[in-house]
């Protein structure tokens, strides 16, 4: 019998994190947000087949694909060779966009072997697996994709401790436009724009402003979480992936948005609103000022507190 499974869509750095913060959202109207991947049975050889709005991004051969590496690093992982699958990805998420679209086909991946297995790695040993994986990507292992793509919520990485991550307190009211011009950034080439190192004042700036939002989201203090969004690493790094950026920001804090900044390395940009009045007016704006193709698309989302999961429907509303 098929299995399918479901991971969100997720937004990197989330301005003040580069790195160590990151969020998993859903579409306010329903839809989903992310990629599927059905288990249809087994095989003598494992096999890949796609679909999807964003199947023409993939690459060609489906040997190249993410969701057959990431079977081959379980296999490795567990120290033995298991049964060939018939797999079949409906790839929903652009690739190279800012939301996470590695992460999201490593975290179902993952997730759906370990499951269909009988779950033979802990939490903490997959998220590992799937960090190594999105590491091969982009050029270095980092977790603020996959934490809450597999976990949900808003994720806070913890280098060096044995959790990896923990999941942060947020305000439920909040709106997320994530508009997606249907042009593309990868991200191991928008990871090389950033400096290697940060002079001391940055550094201390960048520190001041995370801990300022952690501590207001515990506090529930909007106000002074609003004000320390404000991104001193990736953004000015990689204004100039981002031309656009400015004037857009601009317009949209015009029409009462608290907050705007790049999701993951962009180009996908995230409009941060206090109402579904602004939100709505936000969207729609992003949707005739930025969206440049048919590839192009543009959510209201809110947090998605629930990660990666089984679902019944294999076909993905986007
Ligand atoms: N299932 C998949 N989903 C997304 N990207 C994939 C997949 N399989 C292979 N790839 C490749 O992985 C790379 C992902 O690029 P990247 O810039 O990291 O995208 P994103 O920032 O959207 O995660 C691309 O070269 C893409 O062709
Ligand atoms: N922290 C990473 C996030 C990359 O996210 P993606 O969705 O663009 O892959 C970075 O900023 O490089």
């Amino acid at each position: 019998m098929t299995q399918c499974y479901y991971a969100p869509a997720s937004t990197g750095n989330v301005s003040v994190g580069f790195d160590l913060l990151g969020a998993a959202f859903e579409p306010v109207n329903g839809q989903r947000l992310g990629d599927v991947l059905a288990i249809r049975g087994e095989c003598a050889n494992t096999r890949l087949s796609l679909s999807g709005r964003y199947q023409h991004q993939l690459p060609a051969d489906t040997d190249d694909n993410l969701i057959l590496r990431c079977y081959q690093l379980f296999q490795q992982r567990l120290g033995k060779a298991l049964p060939g699958l018939d797999l079949h990805l409906y790839k929903e998420l652009p690739v190279g966009s800012g939301l996470g679209s590695s992460a999201c086909s490593i975290v179902v991946a993952c997730f759906a072997f370990n499951h269909y297995f009988s779950e033979p790695l802990s939490q903490v040993e997959l998220l590992q697996l799937m960090a190594e994986a999105e590491g091969g990507v982009s050029g270095s292992v980092h977790y603020d994709n996959v934490a809450p793509s597999y976990l949900g919520g808003l994720q806070l990485m913890l280098p060096g401790s044995e959790r990896l991550c923990r999941d942060l307190p947020w305000f439920e009211h909040w709106r997320v436009v994530l508009s997606y011009p249907g042009t593309t950034l990868s991200t191991k080439a928008a990871r090389a724009a950033i400096p290697a190192q940060l002079p001391l004042k940055t550094s201390i700036e960048f520190a001041a402003g995370l801990s300022r939002f952690v501590s207001a989201l515990y506090c529930q203090d909007e106000a002074e979480a609003i004000a320390a969004l404000k991104d001193v690493v990736a953004e000015p790094a990689r204004a100039l992936l981002m031309p656009e950026l400015p004037v857009l920001r601009q317009a949209l804090m015009e029409l009462g948005v608290v907050h705007v900044g790049i999701s993951g390395a962009g180009p996908t940009v995230f409009a941060l609103c206090q109402t579904e009045q602004v939100a709505a007016k936000a969207a729609s704006y992003l949707a005739s000022h930025y969206e440049k193709n048919q590839d192009a698309m543009t959510h209201i989302c809110r947090l998605a507190s629930a990660g990666a999961r089984s679902v019944k429907d294999p076909i993905p509303c986007s």
